[in-house]
């Protein structure tokens, strides 16, 4: 007879996970500090399946921490990994908030310890550091004359967060076909590691509209390491403030390069929380 306990000890057996979002920027989150740590390279695909799986632009896996509030890993849904996440980072900042209480917090990536604070209304600001200007830490495959003008049709702009960017300024990001352009583009040679392709125009010296083809073969609504390279772009190449909004498919973003590091400020919004269930992580 199948009765509830039954039920209920076949759930739990399973691997729970939270689904957040920042402006439509996806993400399952697996709590490996309560939760056996089962994440693979497959089975991170298989969880961000959006048919088989459960479907997330990324994957973060939280772990306890010596030097932060919390560890945290974060992955694409082609089972590759990525040193920084600007959306993500406000989730968890939230997450630390819920968790903790505590309005300022800190966690550490494969890049960098980033600092946060909650301002209230489920709005988090997140420190992402400086970024990194040098063609050893974007990386590139060597020496570049100017990171401002890589050699390549459109001139773009090579820019680091603790992850690869690429960012053209073009008349009017709209009308980029990047389903067609962000593949080939990801994949350059000039990248090693591949890059996310950032497309942005001008608004006004304060607000930039961007379209984003991201690393791990997809579009998303929202890149925050990628509104943190675009509005560096953007100053550096004269065009806007050093604060300024980024218009995003999924909304708007904050972004103040300011001289302790990039602040970038949004929503964090939880979802739902789910199980993944023995049959399907059996199934991997
Ligand atoms: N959506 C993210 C960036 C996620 C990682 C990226 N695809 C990479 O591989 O570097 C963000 O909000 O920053």
């Amino acid at each position: 007879m199948n009765n509830g306990s039954n039920t209920t000890r076949k759930a739990t057996s399973g691997l729970p996970f939270r689904k957040m979002h920042g402006l439509g920027n996806d993400f399952v989150i697996v709590d490996a500090r309560s939760a056996p740590d089962l994440i693979t390279h497959a089975l991170a695909r298989a969880i961000g399946h959006r048919a088989f799986g459960v479907g997330f632009d990324q994957l973060v896996v939280l772990r306890d921490s010596d030097v932060a509030d919390l560890d945290v890993e974060f992955w694409n849904s082609d089972g590759s990994r990525a040193g920084a996440c600007g959306n993500a980072s406000r989730c968890i900042a939230r997450l630390i908030s819920e968790e903790t209480g505590k309005s300022d917090m800190s966690f550490k990536t494969d890049h960098a310890v980033l600092q946060a604070r909650s301002l209230g209304d489920n709005i988090f600001s997140v420190n992402m550091g400086l970024p990194q200007l040098a063609w050893d830490q974007i990386p590139l495959a060597g020496p570049v004359e100017d990171l401002m003008n890589l050699p390549l049709p459109g001139s773009p702009v090579a820019v680091g967060m603790g992850n690869p960017h690429m960012v053209f300024v073009v008349r009017d990001a709209e009308s980029v076909d990047l389903k067609t352009v962000g593949p080939n583009l990801e994949h350059h040679a000039l990248y090693p590691e591949r890059t996310n392709v950032e497309f942005i125009h001008v608004i006004d010296r304060n607000a930039i509209r961007m379209r984003v083809w991201e690393r791990g073969g997809m579009i998303t609504l929202a890149c925050g390491s990628g509104a943190c390279a675009a509005a560096v772009a953007a100053h550096l190449k004269g065009l806007t403030e050093r604060k300024i909004t980024v218009h995003l498919d999924g909304g708007p973003l904050e972004i103040d390069w300011r001289e302790d590091g990039i602040w970038m400020t949004g929503t964090a919004t939880h979802v739902f929380d789910g199980i993944l269930t023995r049959e399907f992580l059996d199934s991997v």
